[in-house]
């Protein structure tokens, strides 16, 4: 069985990505050539999940840069810096591009006395090293938040999760965070069932996840958004398990659209909740989960089915597209770096 890959780069073929909104039905990898091309993907979700647009940010100023001269590293810092405020603006809520760029204008900074082509060298094996790091960040979460799991459960052992929107292979460059932790559950015989919401509107869970799912031969049930209270109820959720486009510095989590009520239902029923991300999803600059900025999404992404209309004509829609689950709902953030309360985030980035 060949993994899924959302993104694919190489030296030859340069960076084509899967098109998220025909799945599950078709898939079409489309051509990135540059920026513009990059932005256009991320802003309409046809590459989607926090790693992924970061990688696809990246990657997209790589293959530009690649038809590129120029005369001196002044004139290419200053293009490369034009070119990040604007992939920086595509989607505002998931951090790991602004934090992939902040980063990218340092080593600019730091590396200014460098000849251009040198530095047009570096700039694109940072974008390339992006790759490998994220999946082999991911296989660090699923062995951790797998460990902390199984703690959890203890002896007994029967491994039942709950998760929410999609965090595999589709969202990140391969394996997964949230969906990372459930793979290696299963790798390891002692995931029982994983059950995916649809994650309304825009049905990452119903298109992406349990597409990977069925996939890889999980064991795994489809849900809509609205019966996750009566599965924990009846089902003896272990725990709910996501993933997260900002972490705050006190933990509150922006996720996708409907992660807080999951969180709430969580805490009515003591079922721990779990935030799976990779460190470049943390953002200690912003204090709280208040001062996070909340995407809205366009109407029709509520109104429409696959393009058809299926709500009232006539009716307006209000569609956030994230919501901030308190740090005081979550029990702990799985990292590659290991699993901490939400209160110990600072702990992760001491060196
Ligand atoms: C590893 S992906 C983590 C999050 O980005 C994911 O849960 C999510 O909310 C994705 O939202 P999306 O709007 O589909 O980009």
């Amino acid at each position: 069985m060949s993994a899924l890959q959302s993104i694919k780069y190489s030296d030859t073929e340069g960076l084509e990505i899967l098109d998220q909104l025909l799945l599950p039905l078709t898939t079409t990898y489309i051509k990135v050539h540059n920026v513009d091309d990059g932005y256009r993907v991320i802003k309409s979700m046809q590459v989607r999940g926090a790693p992924a647009i970061a990688i696809v940010g990246m990657l997209s100023l790589a293959v530009e840069l690649k038809s590129l001269s120029f005369t001196s590293s002044d004139e290419l810092i200053s293009r490369i810096n034009q070119r990040l405020s604007f992939l920086v603006t595509s989607r505002p809520t998931a951090v790991n591009l602004a934090i992939a760029i902040a980063d990218l204008r340092q080593f600019l900074q730091d590396n200014r006395l460098l000849d251009a082509s040198q530095l047009k060298f570096k700039v694109i094996q940072r974008a390339v090293s992006m790759l490998e790091e994220d999946v082999a960040s991911n296989k660090a979460i699923g062995k951790n938040g797998c460990e902390a799991i199984l703690k959890h459960a203890g002896e007994t052992g029967t491994i039942r999760i709950l998760t929410h929107c999609n965090t595999g292979s589709l969202a990140t460059a391969g394996y997964g965070t949230a969906l990372g932790v459930i793979r290696s559950l299963h790798e390891v015989g002692k995931l029982e069932r994983v059950y995916c919401t649809e994650t309304r509107p825009y049905n990452q869970g119903a298109r992406l996840t349990a597409y990977e799912l069925v996939h890889e031969g999980i064991p795994s049930s489809l849900i809509c958004d609205s019966m996750a209270a009566l599965l924990m109820e009846r089902k003896d959720i272990t725990a709910v398990v996501v993933g997260a486009d900002r972490i705050a510095a006190n933990g509150d989590t922006a996720n996708k659209i409907g992660t807080f009520q999951l969180a709430i239902v969580a805490k009515h029923f003591g079922v721990p909740f779990f935030i799976a991300a990779t460190l470049t999803a943390i953002d200690m600059n912003t204090a709280k989960g208040e001062d996070i900025e909340i995407e809205f999404r366009p109407a029709e992404e509520l109104a429409n089915t696959n393009g058809v209309r299926t709500a009232a004509p006539g009716i307006s829609c209000w569609n956030p597209a994230f919501d901030v689950t308190p740090a005081s709902h979550i029990k702990g953030i799985v990292t590659e770096k290991g699993v901490v309360s939400p209160d110990r985030l600072s702990t992760l980035f001491a060196s």
